[in-house]
């Protein structure tokens, strides 16, 4: 599904995508500072990762991509007045664990985490009201999905991604297929995505044929994740997707994951419930349930004896 209309000015993308290139295009060892490793409440979740560090699905070949993520920090969220910020419950306060030095902004240069930031700050905007548009959807009142966002999980992550060689597009290491991103379906209800214009996202139908989510200027990818396929009972399904870049070209992106505040819970919505309808999906905790996708896919790794990351 694709978004246009939203009001977010093209410019903002842009200035955020330019900086974001010059970034990842500087030497590796002024990336460094900003490798997850040195995170110190975030490690492998927050920071810069390396090219072919990642391996997001080992049926595939690692992922041809570096990356820089970073999570929700109330600091930077408008919808909070400095003031609030005193005043955040324990139960919320407890998963909020950015670091106090400010990293991984702390270590990047202001060229970069500027415009990120400022584009960050009108997707939060904007997320909030697609967040209306799904509760109508669902038989929801209008507000009955917002308390859940008051202190929401948006992470964001900056993908990019080196062409893959012509001769390396048909076997990767062990004669597995060559990924920019290798196939998964995100954690969380939904994620705005910005592409540039070079292409490569991929998106698994349900007939099993993976079909390119082409670049459309002024537009914004929307997939559904795994709390929409559980608060849906599985009538709106996590979407598969994947990147293989073989364009020649560099590639940027960036991806916007819209969660619930992690001491929320996710349970099947009654509201989308036919009558007698069984629910398919136990409800569990917001934060349980990213830990429980991370250890699945740490699991499957040990399983097919894949060192990687
Ligand atoms: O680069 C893209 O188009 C997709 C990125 C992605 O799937 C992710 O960051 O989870
Ligand atoms: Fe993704």
């Amino acid at each position: 599904m694709y978004i246009s209309h939203h009001g977010i000015p093209l410019s903002l993308f842009q200035t955020a995508q330019n900086a974001s290139l010059d970034w990842f295009r500087s030497p590796l060892e002024s990336k460094l500072p900003a490798n997850t490793n040195n995170s110190l409440n975030n490690k492998g979740v927050v920071g810069y990762r390396p090219r072919q560090t990642q391996h997001i699905n080992p049926w595939e070949s690692v992922d041809v991509r570096e990356s820089f993520s970073w999570r929700y920090d109330p600091a930077y969220d408008p919808l909070h007045a400095p003031s609030d910020l005193e005043n955040i419950p324990a139960e919320v306060k407890k998963y909020i664990t950015h670091d106090e030095d400010g990293f991984p902004w702390s270590k990047t240069p202001g060229e970069f985490s500027g415009p990120v930031i400022e584009l960050y700050q009108a997707i939060l905007k904007l997320g909030r009201e697609l967040v209306r548009v799904f509760a109508l959807a669902l038989g929801l009142e209008e507000g009955g999905l917002d308390g859940r966002f008051t202190f929401p999980d948006v992470g964001v992550a900056v993908n990019y991604y080196p062409p893959i060689a012509p001769r390396d597009e048909e076997v990767g290491e062990g004669g597995k297929e060559k990924v920019s991103i290798g196939s998964h379906t995100d954690f969380q209800l939904f994620t705005l995505l910005y592409q540039d214009s070079v292409g490569g996202l991929q998106v698994l139908n349900a007939e099993g044929q993976w079909l390119n989510a082409r670049p459309v200027e002024g537009t914004l990818v929307v997939n559904f994740g795994d709390y929409m396929q559980r608060i849906t009972n599985g009538k709106w399904m996590s979407t598969v997707h994947r990147v293989v870049n073989t364009s020649g070209r560099e590639r940027l992106s960036m991806a916007f994951f819209w969660g619930f505040g992690l001491h929320e819970r996710c349970g099947v919505l009654d509201s989308v419930l036919e009558e007698g309808e069984e629910k398919k999906y136990d409800e569990v905790g917001c934060w349980e349930w990213v830990q429980r996708r991370i250890e699945m896919m740490r699991e499957v790794k040990r399983e097919l004896g894949d060192v990687t990351a």
